[in-house]
């Protein structure tokens, strides 16, 4: 039986971090506030970008009505230069392929707007693996609202369904959606391993290959 597996982006498959908070503070020296350092900024990573932006607003105490203009301020310096300082995590480069040599279909279901994260894919030679992209902004909802991620499984189409990610988010959504959840234990996490709900965890690719055999039984 085919199986598709759908994985998060940021934290999961990219360490995209870096420039995520360079990106922040580049908006935030144009507006004359001092850099976040990147344990604050990766504190607000998993909701997607406009969340991400209301938290650095109320972090520093920006005017909330400025949301959209910041937003998208954000997100100019992000797309200048999303994978200047962005790294695949060690290996997973080589479980996609072996995952896709195995005929498995695989996804991806990120937070992040949908035009940066296939950015993201192409500048890491990533994009070849995945079938379907779904970010952000591809629907009127995002995780953890299961939509998304039933999207993502939807346009992959085999029955048998795994979700790995990194966050909070991923584990909510996944529970939500009543999918099998890896969870990725070295990304932004910031709640308690043992209080997110998930099938299994992994701490690097050896560790995702063999959590993905176990699920598939082979
Ligand atoms: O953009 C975010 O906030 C997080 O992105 P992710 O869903 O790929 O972790
Ligand atoms: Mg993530």
């Amino acid at each position: 039986m085919t199986a598709s597996i759908v994985f998060d982006l940021d934290g999961t498959l990219v360490d995209s971090a870096p420039d995520i908070a360079a990106a922040v503070n580049a908006m935030l020296a144009d507006e004359g506030y001092e850099s976040l350092d990147l344990a604050t900024v990766i504190s607000f990573v998993g909701n997607g970008l406009p969340h991400l932006v209301k938290l650095v607003i109320e972090h520093v105490g920006l005017d909330m009505a400025r949301h959209a203009e910041l937003s998208a301020a954000t997100l100019a310096h992000y797309n200048r230069a999303s994978t200047a300082l962005t790294v695949v995590y060690p290996g997973i480069t080589e479980v996609l392929e072996t995952l896709q040599s195995r005929g498995l279909k695989m996804g991806l279901c990120t937070n992040k707007p949908e035009a940066p994260a296939r950015h993201v894919l192409d500048a890491l030679d990533m994009a070849q693996f995945f079938d379907v992209v779904i970010g952000g902004d591809s629907l009127p909802q995002r995780k953890p609202d299961p939509a998304p991620l039933h999207a993502t499984f939807d346009a992959l189409g085999a029955k048998q369904q795994i979700y790995v990610g990194d966050s909070e988010v991923d584990a909510e959504t996944a529970h939500r959606a009543g999918v099998p959840f890896l969870l990725f234990t070295k990304g932004y996490r910031k709640t308690p391993v043992a209080d997110l709900p998930h099938h299994a965890t992994f701490d690097d690719s050896a560790g995702l290959i063999a959590a993905v055999d176990q699920l598939l039984g082979s």
